[in-house]
């Protein structure tokens, strides 16, 4: 049928298009339907919505379809109801444990950036990879496909260093202070992040407190060839943009798989020209890598994929056994963050990591001699260059480079837990802290969060505060409250445990 445009002022998330309830009997379309709508210049798939706010003759298209492709008002388009595409066969395939081949997950991958493949179908890849897996060849065509079906950066100053956590460790601002101080090494340093996966916080959500992250690669190559660095959202380009589709799937569901990890890191990373990578792999209970063996196993995973893919990848096993620093959630890690890069003074284990993460790549870039990187790393910090680095990030990318941690806004709904016994502090909760702080309302609420007042190994005595919930509303603060009394957050030796009866 052919059918006049319509833009329409609602954001769905989804690429939705509606059609009047007339049309949709005539065409034979059902709600969610998949549908193609074709120009002579573009080709777009969207779910069919059924509803006269748009009248016979017309397509409504929503927001989200606008940001991805321009379309003009009245603009005349032919709308074809587009069937199952083949590539779920490929998902099928996947889900009954079976190796894919190249052809199939360049399909699959086609398939998602274009919107043929919807949400649930897209989930039901994310969960067949947590599931059954994907050995390294499938993992280095997944990783092509995603670069190849996105735009790549081409940066006119080289080396170009590159940093990635695989996340999971809730408090992990730490690249904020390593993205400055290796740039403040004279190296060039294109940092994206993502946003928070299965943390309260991801890393872009914690810049987006102090400057936006949003930005087009001329932006991102105009920034990085006049300061060296940028802190940005890797969503917001068109770089490997299946990634944050899937991404979309794991964050609903808190998990991770490992081979869509490694494919949808270095895809970035890929079209991005990093050429030197580290990747951060913290490991610990709780965490997305448990045990040390597991951590040596997927660190070559990450330098075998970095060869294929022609990038020189070095892998830091981190200590992830407890959140990092003493703030989770974007504001308290943004604060904390920036607090620490001003004095050049901290909590330990946020210290210890970035420097001697930026201490390994300012080996890797050549600018400190074997062994003397770390060293290097902290004289930078703690002589306010990595500061005035990140100043002039912060007003690159829009920002006030004289914000002050005093200055941002934490949630001012506070409830605080206090040591039911005297003892020492054993175990910190990773995955408690992060449900909690998730149920106050980050990431989303940027204000929410948690303050730790104690970590592993002090003393405590009875009364004193252990943990602070922040959240911007009372009803997230509530939620919060009755996430943390059901889990078992901090643990102090010689404690009750729990009191079971009457079973
Ligand atoms: O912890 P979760 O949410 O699973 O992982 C996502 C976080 O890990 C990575 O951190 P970075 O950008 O390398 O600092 C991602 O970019 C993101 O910020
Ligand atoms: N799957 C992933 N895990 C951690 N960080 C990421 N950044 C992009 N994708 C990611």
């Amino acid at each position: 049928m052919r059918a006049k445009v319509k833009i329409l002022d609602v954001e769905t998330g989804r690429f939705m298009v509606v059609i009047n309830e007339e049309d949709a009997k005539k065409a034979k379309l059902h709600p969610e339907d998949l549908i193609k709508i074709e120009t002579a210049k573009r080709t777009i798939y969207g779910d069919v919505v059924i509803s006269n706010m748009v009248q016979p003759g017309e397509i409504g298209v929503t927001k989200d379809i606008m940001r991805a492709y321009s379309f003009s008002e009245g603009e005349m388009v032919n709308v074809v109801p587009a069937g199952t595409p083949e590539s779920v066969r490929y998902v099928k395939k996947k889900m009954n444990g079976q190796k894919l081949k190249k052809v199939e997950i360049e399909a699959i991958v086609k398939d998602i950036v274009d919107r043929k493949l919807r949400d649930i179908e897209i989930s039901s890849f994310v969960t067949s990879l947590e599931i059954n897996g994907l050995d390294m060849d499938e993992i280095a065509w997944l990783t092509m496909a995603m670069a190849e079906t996105g735009d790549m950066l081409d940066i006119d100053r080289k080396p170009i260093m590159d940093v990635h956590s695989i996340g999971g460790v809730p408090g992990n601002k730490t690249n904020v202070l390593v993205v400055p101080i290796v740039a403040a090494a004279g190296l060039t340093i294109p940092k994206t992040s993502s946003r928070a996966i299965t943390s309260a916080a991801g890393t872009a959500d914690v810049v987006e407190v102090l400057a936006p992250v949003t930005f087009s690669l001329d932006e991102i190559k105009r920034i990085v060839e006049k300061i060296g660095a940028c802190l940005v959202w890797g969503g917001a380009l068109n770089l490997a943009p299946a990634d944050d589709l899937t991404i979309k799937a794991e964050r609903a569901l808190s998990i991770d798989p490992r081979g869509l990890m490694l494919a949808s890191i270095m895809s970035k990373k890929y079209a991005m020209g990093s050429q030197y990578v580290l990747i951060d792999i913290p490991t610990g209970e709780g965490v997305k890598v448990e045990t040390i063996e597991e951590a040596r196993s997927l660190a070559k995973d990450f330098i075998e994929l970095g060869k294929r893919l022609g990038q020189y990848v070095e892998t830091a096993i981190t200590y992830g056994g407890q959140p990092i620093g003493h703030t989770v959630g974007p504001a308290l890690e943004a604060k904390e963050a920036l607090e620490t890069i001003m004095t050049g003074k901290g909590p330990g284990s946020l210290v210890e990591k970035a420097t001697g993460l930026a201490g390994i790549l300012l080996e890797m870039g050549g600018v400190a001699p074997a062994g003397m990187g770390k060293k290097m790393a902290k004289e930078i910090l703690e002589s306010g260059k990595a500061y005035e680095k990140l100043k002039e990030i912060i007003a690159e990318q829009g920002g006030d480079p004289n914000i002050k941690p005093e200055d941002i806004p934490i949630g001012d709904k506070t409830y605080t837990f206090v040591a039911q016994t005297s003892g020492y502090v054993t175990k910190i909760d990773n995955k408690a802290i992060t449900t909690i702080a998730r149920a106050a309302g980050a990431p989303e609420d940027k204000g929410a969060g948690i303050l730790l007042h104690v970590k592993v190994g002090e003393k405590v005595r009875e009364g004193d505060p252990l943990f602070t919930i922040h959240a911007e509303s009372e009803v997230r603060l509530d939620q919060a409250i009755i996430q943390a009394r059901r889990m078992e957050p901090i643990r102090i030796e010689g404690m009750v445990l729990q009191r079971i009866g009457n079973i």
